[in-house]
């Protein structure tokens, strides 16, 4: 059982640092700075501001939203599908500011500095407890928060460069999580799939999570990390640290465990995350060396004509690596995410 409180991000003054609301101005080293410090995207429109920051203006021709229009927010969310389906069109995936990243384009802009990570995962494997340790909240499974908030932004430090980390965790199960979670897979620059050691089934449904995903932005390099969360109930434990970072390998992602009950790995996890956006981000900005179109880490050959059933055994095919070497190395750095 972990019990290294250390991890914990809200106590560590020396690498990490926030700032009051709105201002992104950095903390000096050392600061201590209280919990409410934490940028808390309250509203709604905030939620949709963080979202499209730094975005594509609207593509010419795509239908405004309109005023009237309830705001995607996690609570209103049968609302906003029951009005109008066609009122947010997911973008065209090459016009996303995030979906630059693994383009290979070299267009260093503000938004470098602007990190937007998603909490995927099924219900109750404890997406809202650990998007609550990063907002500065106590994670502490005899104790829901009251009002759990959707959106997190803090200014934080890694490897002594300061970024803004802007944590979502919007992701709905079931039909009536569709244009929300649409719009997640089509905004995160790095994704946090969550499943819990104490429930398999959780763990099932990763391969399919992923599938969705990479089928939502097929050109992108994207960070992905599967997180199993709820590491502090060995009893209960149904899913192997060996288990996971064994999909991990075959998945072509990262692998941690985490509790957010006891903050275990919560900061070297959203560090992580930062860092694997940072690893890519700078790949492409030095032109190479870039990863072949078409293999887990790259970007998908350029359009053509092509059957859906071809389409598909490429897409299964990058999936598992067919090269045993290269697939023993990702097993192998699996676990680490300070490298690609
Ligand atoms: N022991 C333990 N309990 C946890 C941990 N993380 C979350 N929990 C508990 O698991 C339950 C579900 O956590 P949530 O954070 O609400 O899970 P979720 O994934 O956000 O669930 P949905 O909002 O339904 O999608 C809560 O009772 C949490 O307190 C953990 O690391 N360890």
């Amino acid at each position: 059982m972990h019990t290294d409180l250390d991890t914990d991000m809200d106590t560590d003054t020396e690498t990490t640092a926030l700032c009051p609301s709105g201002s992104h101005q950095a903390s000096p080293p050392g600061t201590p700075i209280p919990e409410t410090d934490a940028t808390l995207l309250k509203k709604p429109e905030k939620l949709l501001a963080g979202l499209d920051r730094g975005g594509p203006p609207p593509a010419p021709g795509a239908p405004r939203r309109r005023g009237s229009m309830p705001v995607p927010y996690k609570h209103q969310l049968r609302r906003a599908q029951a009005i109008d389906e066609l009122d947010w069109p997911p973008q065209a995936s090459s016009s996303g500011s995030s979906d630059s990243l693994g383009s290979g384009e070299a267009a260093p802009t503000e938004q470098d500095g602007i990190f937007k990570v998603m909490l995927v995962g099924e219900s109750g494997v404890g997406k809202s407890t650990l998007a609550g340790t990063f907002g500065g909240l106590q994670g502490d499974s005899a104790h829901e928060p009251e009002n759990p908030e959707d959106t997190y932004e803090r200014r934080i430090m890694v490897d002594k460069e300061e970024v803004t980390l802007i944590v979502y965790d919007i992701w709905e199960q079931g039909d009536a999580g569709g244009w929300l979670r649409d719009h997640c897979l089509q905004t995160g620059d790095a994704f946090l799939i969550v499943f819990s050691v104490t429930d398999r089934r959780s763990f099932s449904k990763v391969p399919e999570t992923l599938l969705r995903l990479r089928a939502e932005r097929p050109h992108h390099d994207l960070p992905v990390i599967l997180v199993g969360n709820k590491s502090d109930l060995a009893r209960s434990r149904e899913v192997s640290l060996e288990e996971g970072r064994h999909l991990a390998g075959t998945l072509s992602c990262k692998h941690i465990e985490t509790s957010a009950a006891l903050h275990h790995n919560t900061r070297e996890l959203f560090e992580g995350a930062v860092r694997q956006i940072r690893l890519r981000r700078g790949r492409s900005r030095a032109g190479g060396p870039r990863p072949e179109w078409g293999s887990p880490d790259g970007p998908a050959p350029p359009a053509r004509r092509e059957s859906l059933t071809k389409k598909a055994k490429r897409f299964l095919a990058n999936l598992v690596p067919r090269n045993a070497k290269f697939f023993k190395q990702r097993s192998r750095s699996c676990h680490d995410l300070s490298v690609l």
